[in-house]
């Protein structure tokens, strides 16, 4: 049998979604691989919280906004410091917010850990950080997740630069919560009740700033540039801000207290580019060569990505071998389900390559 733990950073709603998909789907894994995937350990803010026995119990408590630390947890680190068992290895899925797990991940990587990302932060930090956390994972790393969610983007690009061809540029629309806020405004709902729905769906991020400020999908362009090969800083990225300047500084509650401030600002400019016969959707591109560009556009109605609504994304890949019809990756680029089935595909993958590498290893010895 092939014995895999999972150490999970973020609880959240993606984290809670990829435990209780694990949780359900296991034991088809062991009938058809003999993979036993255990919980080690999941962790919050709070800390972490070892073994199994509580974890339906925790899934629960953090459902209603409570913290691990009332079950009883450890440090995060003591848990990624120590080994696992022998013959047994360790998947690290960071599902958390932002840059701060960043050291874990990399220490769990330098220990020889699998790692899988949701979190963009740890993968759009300085050029040197990204360097240290990809060579220490090796072929270990997936971050399938960490853009579009669950579609094929990642993988669509490694195919497309593993077997030969010359990626020339990725024209995206990257952002599941500007999406849906911008093609709800076009129908006619305000920008407010748009934003707090992208909230209750739980698209946007903890502050949804982070996805209307542009930061969310300038860290998208940085990942998949890096993926091209181009040697960014985070600065590199210039985004666009659609926050309004004065709502800037107040706290998440206050800002989506609010958001009416902003609606007819917003609905006005939803409006004039409907009057010139187009539409705004906010848009990436990543060439191979020269600046990347990442803001709001006002595109013809007859653009493919013009007709993208809801929290639907769209990848367009010109290439070498594709240049004339270029291959296109569209879907639901948001949403607890849709990001846990990313995770949960790398999860498999990253186990299940792992254990043939050693099977090589052993073979040739
Ligand atoms: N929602 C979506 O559609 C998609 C999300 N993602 C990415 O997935 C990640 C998770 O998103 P989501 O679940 O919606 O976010 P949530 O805010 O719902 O959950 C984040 C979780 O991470 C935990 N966390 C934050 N920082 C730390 C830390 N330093 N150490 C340990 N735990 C930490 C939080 O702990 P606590 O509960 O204590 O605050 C919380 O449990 C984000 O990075 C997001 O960008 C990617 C693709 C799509
Ligand atoms: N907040 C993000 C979630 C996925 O990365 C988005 O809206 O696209």
């Amino acid at each position: 049998m092939k014995r895999v733990e999972i150490v999970q950073i973020g609880v959240g709603n993606v984290g809670r979604a990829v435990a209780r998909m694990v949780l359900k789907e296991r034991g088809n894994w062991l009938e058809r691989w003999d993979l036993d995937v255990r919980y080690r350990a999941v962790a919050d803010r709070s800390g972490a919280l070892g073994g199994e026995e509580l974890l339906e119990e925790a899934l629960d408590l953090k459902e209603r906004g409570g913290k691990l630390a009332g079950l009883g947890v450890e440090p995060l680190r003591y848990v990624i410091s120590e080994p696992p068992e022998y013959g047994v290895r360790r998947v690290v899925l960071d599902l958390a917010v932002n840059g701060a797990p960043y050291p874990l991940d990399l220490q769990a990587a330098m220990g020889g850990a699998g790692l899988v990302l949701s979190n963009k932060g740890p993968l759009s930090r300085s050029y040197r950080e990204y360097r240290a956390l990809t060579a220490s994972a090796g072929e270990g790393l997936r971050y399938e997740a960490t853009v579009g969610a669950g579609l094929p983007v990642i993988s669509t690009l490694q195919s497309l630069l593993r077997s030969g061809d010359d990626v020339y540029e990725i024209l995206a629309s990257p952002s599941g919560t500007l999406g849906f806020i911008l093609s709800a405004v076009e129908r006619g709902s305000s920008f407010s009740g748009a934003v707090r729905e992208a909230v209750e769906r739980h698209y946007a991020e903890p502050d949804p700033r982070d996805d209307l400020s542009g930061l969310d999908v300038a860290r998208k362009a940085l990942i998949l540039a890096r993926a091209l090969g181009r040697s960014l800083e985070p600065e590199d990225v210039p985004f666009e801000s659609l926050v309004p300047e004065h709502l800037v500084e107040v706290s998440t509650q206050e800002f989506l207290q609010r958001l009416e401030e902003a609606d007819e600002a917003f609905a006005g400019r939803v409006q004039a580019a409907g009057s010139r016969g187009n539409v705004l959707r906010y848009l990436a591109r990543i060439p191979a060569e020269g600046p990347v560009e990442v803001g709001l556009r006002e595109v013809p109605r007859s653009s493919p990505f013009s007709r993208l609504s809801g929290a639907e994304n769209a990848f367009v890949f010109r290439t070498r071998r594709y240049s004339e019809l270029p291959v296109t990756v569209t879907g639901p680029g948001a949403g607890p389900e849709c990001t846990a089935s990313g995770v949960v595909y790398d999860l498999l993958q990253v186990a299940r390559e792992s254990f043939e590498r050693s099977e090589e290893v052993l073979k040739r010895a």
